[in-house]
């Protein structure tokens, strides 16, 4: 396996875990450098973990949380990745932290991404933690199979900060974050569940057309060594 495998009995159990070794990365490195960052995945799968990390004893005051990808949605919008952290994450203890959004109220995409890479370079270079997950097409944030930006997001020399990704498997046009301003993460975690989705990652390690399966990027060639999450 390319990245090492850390494996649970549980959702819960994985959440759990999960959540203490991020707020130990969180912790360490306020420790060292004063502040901490992290880059969070939307979809389904994060809901345990982010209401587990919301509960960690930490001095959520010097954290900054945004995210790995974002829809070109408002924040009001039930498929925002902002509404899913405000539900499940900014909450308890973490309501201290400061989270920086990726969507903006621009007029197109392009513009949002331009103001929201802006507004995070101040931070996360590289990132303390950053949380991936994986779709069922081998996506990972928002580099989709056949997306049209897909290419400029995952140039392993390409600028860190945010670009927009439109994909038939995407529905709204999509904010995410470039490879390399992910990929160099103090932790890098994949964050993953379910048969279905070891299936799709072992499919991902027998092959390396990253165009076709994205999350390939990640596997053969994050600057940082990869750590997999996963339960059944
Ligand atoms: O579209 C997205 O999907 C992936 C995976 O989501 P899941 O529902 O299968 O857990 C997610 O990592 C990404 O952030 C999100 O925008």
């Amino acid at each position: 396996m390319a990245g090492k495998l850390h494996e649970f009995p549980d959702p819960e159990t994985l959440a759990h875990e999960l959540a203490i070794d991020v707020a130990a990365q969180l912790t360490a490195a306020i420790a060292v450098r004063g502040a901490a960052s992290i880059a969070v995945s939307g979809g389904s799968t994060p809901k345990r973990f982010f209401e587990a990390l919301s509960e960690q004893d930490i001095n959520w005051a010097k954290v900054t949380i945004t995210l790995v990808d974002e829809r070109f949605v408002s924040a009001d919008d039930e498929r925002s990745n902002h509404r899913l952290v405000a539900t499940h994450l900014l909450k308890g203890n973490a309501e201290a932290a400061t989270f920086v959004p990726l969507y903006q109220p621009a007029t197109t995409a392009e513009e949002a991404a331009k103001i929201a890479t802006e507004k995070t370079a101040g931070f996360g270079n590289p990132f303390d933690v950053v949380i991936l997950g994986m779709g069922g097409d081998g996506h990972t944030a928002s580099f989709f199979p056949k997306g049209n930006n897909l290419a400029k997001a995952i140039d392993p020399q390409g600028p860190r900060g945010v670009l927009t990704m439109q994909a038939e498997g995407a529905g709204e046009e999509r904010l995410t974050f470039s490879f390399t301003s992910l990929a160099d993460a103090r932790l890098l975690v994949l964050h993953i569940e379910g048969d279905a989705k070891m299936i799709v990652l072992e499919k991902a390690e027998d092959g390396d057309d990253e165009m076709d399966m994205p999350i390939r990027a990640v596997l053969n060639r994050a600057a940082s060594p990869l750590q997999i999450y996963w339960a059944p």
